[in-house]
């Protein structure tokens, strides 16, 4: 009978889709839905999304409250353990990515910054001059992705905030909201980097400009809930009859006819990871085009067991190479996460976080104003207030550094048998880098501010290490990827490290505006002092990622180990994009779901009217 009977569209059985669509999108997440949404907004362009996890509304999605609720829900979240770390004493490390209608945008943090504007002109930097893939090409697509609403005017004034309008945009199903209540602890350790010279200070975290800001979280302010590509995507286009979704399902591979993409194959989930040749399997075909958007892990997965990438490592799966693509599945970056701790004596900044818990007459009131209204503190997720620091505002030795990485022989930081294009787009990727080291327009530093009594979270945002998503060539369709972040394997990484954590200490152990709360610096502890010392320390506590992986198929010249071109089409292939955070081909220097909605939105714009005429 006619697809058009369904009451639904909504399927959780593969066989319910129909045959064929215009376009098919591996991955119901961040960037898939957004893309789908735009992509069936004419209301007869078809797009089947084929999602791994399910539809939820779990309350772990939905509350905002100190911002991991979801990321603390193991069934939200793949099953993922990296492979040993050979520099963190072959720690394991878990890897978080969503696994449901939304994928990561309905776990992360909530976090909602841009990177710099260098950052984004970068990833252009490596085809051309003249690239639309610039902060001013993506700006318009920063103002579609989100709708900004300014926080109320009582917390404006109360904490100080900041912000511009002029840099968003105000007709996307996806919210920046804001927290009606800020602890005045926030505030002030936003001030106290006054006491430190050369710390910008940025009017909001939507210019492009590296700094001290506020920045909004991805929450709806009306109902005071995530907002995330589940909510401002997939329920706008669930009433149209163009757009279907297939919950459940893992799509195996793309099916090629020669290099053309045709279609793709899906299993149940149910069915447990399945083998390649299941009775259970289902192929959909796409009259246009097939859409990968499974994230920075399973992307290239999805590439390499359909033949694309690179020749050797197929071939030891057993795997016929269709097109040898050297850069799939390498590249991979996400942020470290450096443990700094400190911890004021002092702290006389009230109410603060600690409150909550520790002063009755504090946390009642936090629970009678959500019951009444949802506001005040449970209305914060993981805050809003960080710095954002160039290299030569945090370090001494900016200069030397930044020499020395030009300097590098950098082919001795890749694995031994990296394909020579992989190695020519590192190479380019670290000169990029180097003079970035010595300028003040990219970030490096970003520590996280609580209002609290202790730091928050210290984060390296622009890693030279680069790592490997790979198939595992014994057991390719049945098992989760190989993930190998080869942290530290840039030795020049510890050295930046160690002065992010050196600019910590002085920000809160030698900076007269925090003087008075007099802090006890708990880890790394004073006794460590020398970069041997550091490299020490770092090896035993550093976290690889801060769930943002990216750049496993890099949007970079073929030439420099890139898998899709400046349209986000791969190489060799017809009728195949990938549009989610893999094609990153470097890390924006912030938390990367913003970026990803950015991407996914001038994706869209690609997919239908191809590349912006270049201005004369
Ligand atoms: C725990 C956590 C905290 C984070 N905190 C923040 C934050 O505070 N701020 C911020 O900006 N960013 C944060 N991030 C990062 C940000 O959320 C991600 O970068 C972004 O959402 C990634 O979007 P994506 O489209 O690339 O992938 P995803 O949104 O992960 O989408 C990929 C989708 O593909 C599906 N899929 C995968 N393989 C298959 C397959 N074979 N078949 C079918 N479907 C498949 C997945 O289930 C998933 O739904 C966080 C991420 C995590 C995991």
């Amino acid at each position: 009978y006619p697809r058009e009977h369904h009451a639904s569209k909504v399927f959780v059985h593969g066989r319910d889709a129909d045959e064929q669509y215009d376009y098919i999108i591996v991955g119901g997440g961040t960037a898939g839905l957004t893309v789908a949404n735009r992509l069936t907004e004419d209301g007869k362009t078809t797009v089947l999304v084929v999602e791994y996890g399910q539809l939820s509304n779990s309350a772990s999605i939905t509350t905002v409250q100190g911002g991991f609720m979801g990321m603390s829900d193991t069934t939200l979240l793949y099953d993922i353990q990296s492979v040993p770390q050979t520099n963190l004493r072959n720690r394991s490390i878990a890897v978080l990515a969503g696994k449901v209608v939304g994928g990561s945008s309905a776990v992360n943090a909530m976090m909602t910054v841009r990177a710099t504007a260098a950052d984004y002109t970068r990833w252009g930097s490596f085809f051309s001059a003249g690239s639309h893939w610039s902060w001013d090409g993506l700006l318009p697509y920063f103002k579609r992705a989100l709708t900004f609403v300014p926080p109320g005017a009582a917390v404006t004034k109360s904490a100080s905030i900041t912000y511009d309008t002029s840099y968003w945009g105000n007709t996307s199903g996806v919210y920046a909201g804001w927290p009606s209540f800020q602890y005045p602890g926030t505030t002030a350790q936003m001030d106290a980097f006054k006491g430190i010279p050369g710390v910008p200070f940025v009017k909001d975290s939507g210019s492009g400009e590296p700094g001290v800001y506020w920045y909004p979280t991805f929450m709806d302010p009306s109902r005071v809930e995530r907002s995330y590509a589940r909510t401002g995507h997939h329920d706008k286009a669930a009433n149209r009859t163009n757009y279907h979704l297939v919950t459940g399902s893992r799509v195996l591979r793309v099916v090629l006819n020669g290099t053309t993409a045709t279609g793709v194959s899906f299993v149940p989930v149910s069915s447990g990871p399945s083998s390649s040749n299941s009775s259970s399997e289902t192929v959909v075909s796409a009259r246009k085009e097939v859409i990968i958007a499974a994230g920075g892990i399973h992307s290239p997965q999805v590439l390499q067991l359909s033949g694309i990438g690179p020749r050797k490592l197929l071939s030891s799966a057993n795997i016929t190479t269709v097109v040898d693509l050297p850069g799939v599945g390498q590249n991979f970056q996400d942020h470290p996460m450096i443990q700094a701790t400190f911890m004021y004596r002092n702290f006389t900044l009230h109410p603060s976080p600690e409150d909550a818990f520790l002063d009755r007459n504090f946390s009642s009131w936090v629970d009678t104003v959500w019951a009444a209204n949802r506001t005040g503190p449970n209305s914060i997720a993981t805050g809003n207030a960080a710095a954002w620091l160039p290299f030569p505002v945090i370090s001494p030795r900016s200069v030397d550094i930044s020499s020395a990485l030009a300097a590098q022989n950098h082919t001795l930081s890749l694995p031994p048998d990296t394909d020579p294009t992989v190695a020519a787009g590192y190479r380019a990727q670290m000169l990029s880098y180097a003079a970035a080291l010595n300028n003040n327009g990219t970030a490096f530093y970003n520590l996280v501010l609580t209002g609290g009594n202790t730091n928050g979270i210290l984060v390296d945002l622009h890693p030279l290490s680069r790592g490997t998503v790979n198939i595992d060539p014994t057991n390719p369709y049945t098992t989760e990827p190989l993930v190998d972040y080869r942290a530290l394997s840039n030795p020049l990484d510890a050295v930046i490290m160690a002065d992010l954590i050196r600019f910590t200490r002085r920000y809160h152990m030698d900076n007269p505006l925090t003087k008075a709360w007099a802090a006890t610096e708990l880890a790394p502890g004073p006794e460590t002092q020398t970069d041997e010392q550091f490299a020490d320390y770092l090896a035993e506590t550093l976290s690889p990622s801060e769930f943002h992986p990216a750049g496993t198929c890099a949007m970079m010249p073929r030439e420099l180990g890139g898998v899709v071109d400046e349209e986000l089409r791969v190489y060799g292939v017809r009728g195949l994009r990938v549009v989610d955070a893999s094609v990153f081909p470097t890390l924006p220097g912030g938390n990367t779901c913003q970026s990803v909605y950015a991407v996914a939105e001038k994706a869209a714009d690609l997919i239908q009217y191809g590349p912006p005429k270049a201005v004369e």
